[in-house]
């Protein structure tokens, strides 16, 4: 038998968090968590049993494929249907591996050392029945009991999370006591837990492969764990966001200082938009998009903040940046003496491809804040509440522009009420964060009247259609609104075409990714990026 060289043994235990930094890369720090609970099989129409469970997973890992880093299974959610229920798992995880899709088992596997060493044949060796690409963990018989199974995980090119901060109020009083003997005395449970897992990171150079799970709603506790996550240079999974309560200011304020290692899991609300294959993976893009924003802004926060305790490596120094693009943004955005670039407003014609390049252009610069306005009118399918739009009532909207919270409003093709959020502009501008407003040519004229007395500086942009007959036929495909919807917005469209000579800057969308570079490169200038 050949004996690998230490350099081989090197490259195979950090193959997990490569793999898994490369696809956060390309995808951002999305994970979609494929949990067929009976309610949303039921929901979507399916029969609740384990072929139910399949036939829903694997949609889900459709919608997933090119929009998430990774996917995540709840094995309990097919462990109740017994043997069936792992076949079904089984074949999932077989046909993710076809198409490319990093797989993560969420067993919450632990025990005695012997015992658990059998989970390695379940799910690492390269005949494992249920071959994933990494698996979770308990520590609660000891962070050092998983040793064993954890080099087993590496060995074979494999990860594990390690759970170590969970959101249940029990789970924080256990996790946040101290220890009163052994390596960790007087720190937290999960403290020790943390540096334990830390150890087998140490070495490799980039993200490594054991990680933490650690919940996005525990908020503060953050801090009386004593763990902190910016210092960690594993992948850190964390659950909780969106259905569960926690929201982009929690991401902020838990993963304060980290560097593109933050994997956020996101299941039931996705799976709420399905079984429609197109409204699941705009759902999946939707909050994909705003997970990412959150923890660069997350990665932004700690940027002076100093180092300590935990590990001997900084994350600052080892873990790899979810992107180039977003490194370089950051190095450029978050120095000292920000320039104070002037606020973008575009605007365009319904159907001219506005939000289609807007995302383009933020997938490459998650730097970009682009503001989220308040509207009046109904959500489409796959929109996303505090994402798209904040979705208000009349009424509410009323009390807010009464209250003087909108830098502007209007009465958009006479069918809604729309506004743009004063307070959060003014905060991202005086950051010197890149800033961006979507609005109507109403809403740009608006502003072009108070930027003065705001004291804000604007440069307008303009999305110009390659003609009139392709915006007729983008607004048509799009399929979102009736033919009524339709007329009404090309009525629009003709008044806000001829104010284009208003504009500062024109770009004609005939390219997405030509049309998302010349966006780029407005914003780039004035924030001298
Ligand atoms: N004035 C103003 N217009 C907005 C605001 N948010 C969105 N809009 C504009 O309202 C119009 C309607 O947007 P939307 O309902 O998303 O659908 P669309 O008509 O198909 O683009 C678009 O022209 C948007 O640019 C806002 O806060 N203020
Ligand atoms: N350059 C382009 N070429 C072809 N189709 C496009 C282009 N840009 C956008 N689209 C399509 O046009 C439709 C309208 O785009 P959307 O981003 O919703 O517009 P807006 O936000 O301006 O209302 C969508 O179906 C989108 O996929």
């Amino acid at each position: 038998m050949v004996t690998p060289s230490s350099e081989e043994l090197n490259a195979q235990r950090s193959d997990f968090g490569l793999r898994l930094s490369n696809s956060m890369a390309k995808y951002g720090p999305l994970c979609v968590g494929i949990d067929p609970h009976r309610k949303l099989l039921a929901d979507w129409g399916y029969n609740v049993d384990a072929e139910g469970a399949e036939l829903f997973s694997m949609r889900m890992l459709q919608a997933a494929s090119g929009c998430a880093a990774a996917v995540k299974f709840q094995t309990p959610m097919f462990e109740r249907y017994g043997s069936k229920g792992f076949e079904a798992l089984e074949r999932v995880l077989y046909a993710a591996r076809q198409m490319g899709v990093i797989t993560i088992v969420d067993c919450l596997h632990g025990g005695l050392p012997t015992t658990i060493s059998a989970i390695a044949d379940a799910y690492f060796k390269p005949n494992s029945p249920m071959l994933a690409d990494a698996i979770t963990l308990l520590p609660y018989y000891g962070a050092r009991s998983l040793n064993g199974l954890i080099s087993e995980a590496l060995d074979n090119g494999r990860g594990v999370f390690v759970a170590s901060l969970t959101s249940n109020p029990e789970g924080m009083s256990l996790q946040t006591a101290i220890r009163q003997s052994g390596d960790y005395q007087g720190h937290t449970v999960a403290y020790g837990i943390a540096a334990t897992a830390q150890k087998h990171n140490v070495d490799i150079e980039g993200m490594g492969s054991v990680g933490l799970i650690i919940g996005a709603t525990i908020g503060q506790w953050i801090q009386d764990s004593g763990v902190d996550p910016s210092q960690f240079t594993g992948p850190i999974l964390s659950p909780g966001y969106g259905w569960q309560g926690a929201e982009a200011k929690d991401l902020k304020t838990v993963f304060k200082g980290t560097r593109g290692n933050v994997l956020v899991t996101v299941s039931r609300f996705i799976a709420s938009h399905g079984p429609d294959i197109s409204a699941l993976k705009q759902a999946t893009e939707s909050i994909a998009l705003d997970v990412r924003q959150a923890l660069y802004e997350a990665m932004n926060e700690g940027e002076n903040k100093e180092k300590d305790g935990m590990g001997t490596n900084t994350a600052n120094e080892n873990a790899s940046a979810n992107s180039e693009t977003a490194a370089v943004d950051s190095a450029n955005v978050a120095q000292g003496d920000k320039p104070k670039g002037r606020l973008v407003v575009l605007t365009g014609p319904a159907g001219v491809g506005k939000g289609t390049v807007e995302n383009a252009m933020r997938k490459k610069h998650p730097g970009v804040w682009l503001s989220v306005s308040a509207t009046t009118r109904k959500p489409r399918p796959g929109e996303v509440n505090g994402v798209n739009y904040w979705f208000l009532t009349d009424q509410e909207f009323s009390a807010k522009e009464n209250k003087g919270e909108f830098l502007e409003t209007a009465l958009v093709h006479g069918l809604a009420r729309y506004g743009t959020p004063l307070k959060p502009v003014q905060e991202h501008l005086a950051e010197g964060v890149p800033t961006l407003l979507e609005i109507d040519l109403q809403g740009a004229r608006r502003i072009k009247e108070r930027a003065a007395e705001l004291g804000v500086d604007v440069v307008y942009v303009f999305i110009a259609p390659p003609s009139f007959d392709e915006l007729v036929r983008r607004l048509k495909g799009r399929g979102t609104e009736s033919e009524a919807e339709v007329n009404k917005r090309l009525e629009t469209a003709k008044v806000e075409l001829a104010a284009e000579n208003e504009f500062d800057v024109t770009i004609v969308n005939d390219n997405v990714d030509r049309a998302a570079d010349e966006l780029w490169s407005v914003i780039a200038r004035e924030y001298g990026l």
